[in-house]
């Protein structure tokens, strides 16, 4: 069986990160590329050389030609600038723009049979460019947003019960931005709906925290944001594809008629498996929630239409 190979454009903070979670999970061959030169052939030789430690086997090579990149069976798209103190994710928009698309082309020239994962904010306008530059179906291209929020809101929920992490489950709809909306009654506690367990106002503060998770880790880092749980996040999603896994996760997908809205993409739970997307579920959900939901999915709408 021939290995997976997994590109990921942007060398940074994330990217690095998921080339890290990568190689621990052995999901396959790893190319970091990135336009800095010598960045990624560090960092790539400074990880492939942890592998005789830590027992992996995977070949992990940094470059900045997308000739190296060819064939790729997943491409994780984290290029561009992260936020600083005092600015939103929609404030990367005008820069972060032209970066994800002039990245898009290149992946489509050397892997036309990838799947695009996309991380670079804001990341339902980033995901949307990518669809749209690609040309793929839009089974193959989505985002990460709902596994990054939902993990922040059930660490919360974990901590606040003293339980287990993974006893916790849960998913976030919507952009990922600060109107995204934690589905509190969706959320479980060992299959206990977490409304028994956590009163009303201390949730409410938890979801607050959730949506704002970003901004959290921003001002405590000054510098950029964060990067362990995303990059471990959207590599949630990578293991999904290379293994068929079907897991249901809440990603940035492309809706077509789901929840009333049609070509856009924001956080829905779908069906990950060797198909990317393969299919968007659709929740009954009450008059607070759509209302929220569409409040949410309009910010998105906003942010393309600013798109030249
Ligand atoms: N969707 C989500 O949930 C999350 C999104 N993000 C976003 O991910 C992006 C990356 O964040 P970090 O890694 O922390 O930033 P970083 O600044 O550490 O790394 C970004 C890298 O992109 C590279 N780059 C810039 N233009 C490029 C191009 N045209 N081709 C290839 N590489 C290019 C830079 O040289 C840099 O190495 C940001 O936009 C950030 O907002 C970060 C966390 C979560
Ligand atoms: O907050 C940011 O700018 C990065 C991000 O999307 C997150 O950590 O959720």
């Amino acid at each position: 069986m021939k290995r997976k190979k997994i590109t990921i454009v942007g060398a940074g903070n994330v990217g690095a990160t998921c080339a890290h979670w990568a190689a621990a999970k052995e999901l396959g061959d790893i190319v970091l590329i990135d336009v800095a030169e010598g960045i990624p052939q560090g960092k790539a030789l400074d990880l492939m050389q942890a592998a005789p430690v830590e027992g992996y086997d995977s070949i992990i090579i940094g470059t900045n030609d997308y000739e190296d990149t060819a064939e790729s069976d997943v491409v994780v798209i984290t290029a561009g600038m992260a936020r600083k103190p005092g600015m939103s994710r929609d404030d990367l928009l005008n820069i972060n723009a032209g970066i994800v698309r002039s990245v898009t082309e290149q992946i489509v020239k050397y892997s036309p049979n990838a799947y695009i994962l996309v991380v670079t904010n804001p990341v339902d306008v980033s995901t949307y460019i990518a669809y749209k530059t690609s040309g793929f179906t839009p089974n193959r291209v989505f985002g990460l947003s709902g596994v990054l929020d939902s993990a922040r809101f059930r660490t919360f929920i974990a901590r606040e019960l003293n339980v287990s992490f993974e006893d916790v489950t849960s998913f976030v709809l919507g952009g990922h931005g600060d109107d995204m909306v934690p589905m509190v009654r969706y959320t479980y506690v060992g299959g206990i709906p977490v409304e028994k367990l956590i009163p009303r106002d201390r949730l409410e503060s938890m979801v607050e925290r959730a949506r704002k998770g970003g901004a959290e880790i921003v001002n405590y880092l000054k510098t950029g944001s964060a990067y362990y749980a995303p990059s471990a996040s959207v590599m949630q999603m990578a293991e999904c594809i290379l293994k068929d896994k079907k897991r249901i996760l809440p990603v940035s997908a492309y809706l077509q008629g789901e929840y009333g809205e049609t070509d856009v993409f924001a956080g829905v739970p779908a069906i990950i498996g060797g198909n990317g997307v393969e299919k968007v579920i659709e929740l009954d959900l009450n008059d607070e929630e759509m209302t929220a939901l569409k409040k949410s999915i309009n910010s998105v709408r906003n942010n393309i239409a600013k798109l030249g």
